[in-house]
């Protein structure tokens, strides 16, 4: 018996890409038993340009919405019903007639350290070569740590531990989030504290994308918000939408739940950094302010007023800190 699928989710298909996906139809499964169906949800591969260019041409391009497009397309055409997407990977303004339908509750949103000689960062010897192809690491890597090597690595878990065992470098980063949803416990890795290394905007976090005029798909993806993750999220991308003049200027931000000095309302700290790429210069700014229970609209104030300050702080340095990546290029498989 051929059954039409109710719902068809739209995926990269990295093997990250497709647990996100698996954990969404998992999720889907449980708030409705007609979704529980064998064949109900249906999972399509989509092949988009990030997957393609596998060299520093990736690079090259700018990064913006490489991992997303040909998703998005297929969604506006018709072709998927929702794309569920790291967040991280998500440009701040998404084409018109598409909305963030829900949030996933997050996932440890810290990067985490992996070396097969080294427990931490601090345990690295003087001059060891750490490779990662974020501007956002390197930048907070040589920071604290002027004496390292960056060498740009992409690539899955798999590649970068080849990577080490080769000896090509003594330690990676990858986000905590990744590692964790792939359940690579055994993976010698540990979380590097936020206070040292800020993590990426929404990193941790999955959404789901789905047309803002299908009804029936927003509605059961709304029954997977999280509200939480929702603030925290809207807080960073609006920061980054304030300071995102270049994408390739490192920025890193994280909102967490506080308690407001003097009050007993939710409070949320939104703390955030844009760095030179070689890490002679951090700003910091954070802000905390009350943030109600699914409050998004305060949550958006409170990340375009930290950004707002950063970029008034940075002037022109931003425009020159979108430079390139250098040092030797290590080619990797794949991004994760
Ligand atoms: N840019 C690739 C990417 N996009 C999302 C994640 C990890 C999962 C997440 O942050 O939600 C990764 C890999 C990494 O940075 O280690």
């Amino acid at each position: 018996m051929v059954t039409h699928p109710l719902l068809r989710i739209g995926t990269r298909g990295s093997p990250l890409a497709l647990a996100q996906a698996n954990e969404v139809r998992g999720r889907l499964a449980a708030i409705d038993p007609d979704l529980a169906r064998t064949g109900a949800v249906e999972v399509v591969i989509i092949r988009t340009t990030g997957d393609r260019v596998q060299d520093r041409t990736l690079v090259e391009l700018g990064g913006k919405g490489l991992f997303t497009k040909e998703i998005e397309e297929a969604l506006i055409g018709g072709a998927i019903d929702l794309a569920v997407h790291s967040m991280k990977d998500m440009p701040t303004e998404l084409p018109p007639g598409l909305i963030i339908g829900a949030l996933l509750p997050r996932e440890d949103p810290r990067d985490a350290f992996l070396s097969l000689t080294a427990a931490t960062l601090d345990d690295l010897p003087a001059g060891a070569v750490v490779g990662t192809a974020s501007l956002r690491r390197q930048a907070q890597l040589l920071a604290a740590r002027p004496d390292l090597v960056v060498v740009p690595v992409r690539g899955n878990v798999q590649t970068r531990l080849e990577r080490l065992r080769e000896g090509r470098m003594d330690a990676t980063l990858l986000a905590m989030a990744g590692l964790n949803r792939l359940k690579l416990t055994e993976v010698a890795r540990s979380p590097i504290d936020p206070s040292v290394m800020l993590p990426a905007v929404a990193q941790g976090a999955i959404g789901i994308e789905c047309r803002a005029a299908d009804d029936r798909t927003a509605g059961w993806v709304r029954a997977l918000n999280d509200p939480e993750t929702a603030v925290a999220v809207e807080a960073e991308r609006g920061l980054l939408a304030v300071l995102d003049g270049s994408c390739r200027t490192p920025i890193a931000a994280l909102a967490v739940r506080s308690v407001a000095p003097g009050r007993d309302a939710q409070a949320m700290t939104l703390t955030a950094r844009v760095a030179s790429p070689d890490g002679t210069t951090v700003l910091e700014d954070s802000l905390t302010h009350v943030v109600g229970q699914g409050d998004t609209a305060a949550a958006l104030a409170l990340g375009r007023h930290v950004g707002q300050a950063l970029r008034d702080r940075a002037g022109d340095d931003i425009a020159r800190w979108a430079a390139g990546v250098t040092g030797q290029w290590v080619p990797g498989s794949g991004p994760a």
